[in-house]
């Protein structure tokens, strides 16, 4: 399978790092950047080829990603409509926030084999799960192709409507960084009680990544694994009945509304031009 990137920023790089190599070879890989050294990066560690425009390579490969910020994707659709393989009809998947796949169509002359997907940074090392839903003229065989590639760094979910996309990209999509927020907290808190840096990042990532796992291989729900460490009177139970005063869970419940309205929020605006 032969995949191009539109764009070889942060994200483009994640899925490379976990795809190269293990679903297809670097040398299938095409990434299309204006940042040489971006390029230069992606070519030499995973041995893709590169160009600094979108060019025939890119229209005619198997699947051609969209890897650039949403306010970049009307001018990258633009740039890809003479170039893309009609007679191949190229499986195009979207990363972009916000910009639904009716208007990316739009901007491709029509073009309606899109599957619009929002993964996460942890796709950089095979962890990342994605969101997906396709439109109309993605056929079993693409729908499969774009499972497969995202697949290869970490779970897919295909949703019914592709509006739960906004929704996915509140809650997973930034959700890594919600979880760097509050290591970054809990951090903080180690230094101001006189632990060292190190410390109190090794106490915070261990924490984070060995109650994920429990929660993970755990039947139960997460409600009853957090009583389980809440004994009446301690020490956890100061601390949650602290967060509770402050509205600490009500106050990320709107946080993460904030970011599913972002995202519908870009979707109007970007669409509407
Ligand atoms: N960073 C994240 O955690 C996630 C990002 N996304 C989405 O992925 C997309 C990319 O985000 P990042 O990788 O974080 O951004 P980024 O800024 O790191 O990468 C975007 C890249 O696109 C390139 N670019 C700009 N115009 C171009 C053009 N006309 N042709 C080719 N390349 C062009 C830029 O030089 C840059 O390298 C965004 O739409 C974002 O919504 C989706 C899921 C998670
Ligand atoms: O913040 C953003 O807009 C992108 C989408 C999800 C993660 N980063």
């Amino acid at each position: 399978m032969k995949i191009a990137f539109i764009g070889g920023g942060n994200m483009a790089t994640a899925l490379i790092a976990g795809l190269a190599n293990k679903l297809t070879a670097g040398a299938n890989i095409h990434v299309v950047d204006p940042n040489a050294e971006a390029l230069a990066r992606l070519h030499q560690q995973y041995g893709v080829s590169t160009a600094s425009a979108t060019d025939a390579a890119a229209g005619a490969a198997d699947v051609i990603v969209l890897a650039v910020k949403p306010q970049n994707m009307r001018e990258v659709a633009a740039q890809l409509l003479p170039l893309l393989d009609q007679a191949k009809q190229p499986l195009i998947v979207s990363i972009a926030a916000g910009i639904r796949s009716v208007d990316l169509a739009r901007w491709l002359g029509g073009y309606d084999a899109i599957v619009r997907c929002m993964p996460n940074t942890p796709a950089l090392i095979g962890m990342g799960i994605t969101g997906m839903a396709a439109t109309g003229g993605v056929s079993e065989a693409q729908r499969k192709q774009a499972d497969d590639i995202l697949s290869a760094v970490g779970q897919t979910v295909w949703l019914d409507d592709e509006s739960k996309i906004d929704a996915v990209t509140a809650v997973s999509g930034s959700g890594p960084a919600y979880v760097f927020y509050f290591m970054e907290a809990m951090q903080q808190a180690a230094a101001e009680m006189g632990l060292s840096a190190e410390q109190g990042l090794q106490l915070a990532q261990a924490t984070f990544g060995g109650a994920a796992q429990l929660a993970a291989r755990s039947t139960e729900p997460v409600q009853v694994l957090r009583e389980r460490v809440t004994s009446k009177g301690g020490t956890t139970y100061a601390a949650i009945t602290s967060m509770e005063a402050s509205g600490v869970k009500a106050a990320v419940v709107a946080a993460i509304k904030a970011a599913q309205a972002r995202g519908k929020e870009l979707g109007d605006e970007l669409g509407a031009a």
